[in-house]
């Protein structure tokens, strides 16, 4: 037993909560691989009906903290509400209320189509036959075809309407984007989000596909190693970061460090300089003038979240 104060019953987590009560609900969470720190102090919440997208570099501990919210893992120290019960000691009843889908996902490759069909939709009450083959059918593949005989993009397709079938109240996924070729993961994405909006479903995403992230996320939640999480809407977000641009005549041999006002410095392959900052032009001239730049050169350049992303994380 660790010391996790995992979901002491009766007391609710302190967090700011912009919706009551959560669907998800982290406060003070730390985990620890060995004596590698992967979340220290972390906490967060999913608002009931939000979709939350769970951005961060590679090794940042986003599956780390969905395998804590299944209760596969416990963490060192924490709370962790999930449907209003800790995480550790989810009952059946709200595992069934919980859509996941995870590396090595579930699919038995000796089922046909239809046999996997039937199988899971002897365990969940809500099962939607409905849903499953409005996804599936759009292989056009006879429903007799094995799981085990798919490609693995095709297979990615029937996991994913397994999950949705089961029309969960929570849908975690963790990088569902699994061989997924571009037009399904568009048409995966709208049947999401219209699946989320229409029933008011709470959704946590992950997916290194970040420009997908835009088409379907209410809020953000970014993970940097060493630094506290950012949490906000992501209309928020893009509003908030900027990116500036200096051009390279501009630009001089040693740059000035990042700081409050200066979140990053990135200097571009064609020797500009882009600037990113959760600030005004006004304050962010002044900043680069105060270390002696021609600020007067500085424009404004609009990002997609993935720009945005890779300007608040860094490229590397
Ligand atoms: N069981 C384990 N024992 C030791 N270290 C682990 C274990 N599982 C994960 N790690 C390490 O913890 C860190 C976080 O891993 P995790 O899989 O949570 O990251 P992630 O953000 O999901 O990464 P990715 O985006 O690459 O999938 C990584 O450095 C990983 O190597």
């Amino acid at each position: 037993m660790t010391s996790a104060e995992t979901g002491d019953a009766g007391s609710e987590p302190r967090v700011s909560a912009a919706v009551a009560p959560a669907a998800v609900a982290v406060e003070g969470l730390t985990h620890r691989y060995g004596p590698r720190i992967i979340h220290e102090d972390l906490s967060f919440t999913v608002g009931t009906g939000r979709i939350l997208g769970l951005l961060g570099k590679n090794g940042v501990g986003k599956t780390t903290l969905i395998k804590i919210l299944m209760g596969f893992l416990a963490p060192n120290a924490g709370r962790c509400r999930v449907l209003g019960e800790p995480s550790h000691r989810l009952s059946p009843a709200t595992k069934r209320r919980i859509g996941l889908v995870f590396e090595g996902h579930l699919a038995y490759d000796f089922l046909s189509i239809a046999e996997t069909e039937r199988f899971f939709a002897a365990w969940y009450p809500r099962w939607r036959r409905d849903l499953f083959y409005d996804l599936v059918d759009r292989l056009d593949l006879p429903r007799t075809h094995r799981v085990g005989h798919l490609s693995e993009g095709q297979r990615s397709q029937v996991v994913l309407a397994t999950v949705m079938a089961q029309d969960p109240d929570l849908l975690i996924l963790d990088d569902y984007t699994m061989g997924l070729d571009a037009g399904y993961r568009r048409l995966f994405l709208d049947f999401l989000v219209h699946f989320a909006r229409a029933d008011g479903k709470t959704l946590l995403v992950t997916s290194h596909v970040v420009q997908d992230m835009e088409r379907l996320v209410d809020d953000v939640l970014i993970l940097r190693r060493g630094s506290p999480p950012l949490q906000t809407t992501l209309d928020d977000f893009l509003g908030r970061f900027r990116r500036y641009r200096l051009p390279a005549e501009a630009v001089p041999a040693a740059l000035p460090p990042s700081c409050e006002t200066l979140h990053a410095l990135q200097p571009e392959v064609d020797g500009s300089l882009s600037v990113f900052a959760f600030a005004e032009p006004a304050a962010v001239s002044a900043a680069l003038a105060g270390h002696g730049l021609n600020a007067g050169m500085l424009i404004e350049t609009p990002m997609t979240l993935e720009d945005a992303f890779v300007g608040y994380t860094g490229t590397y």
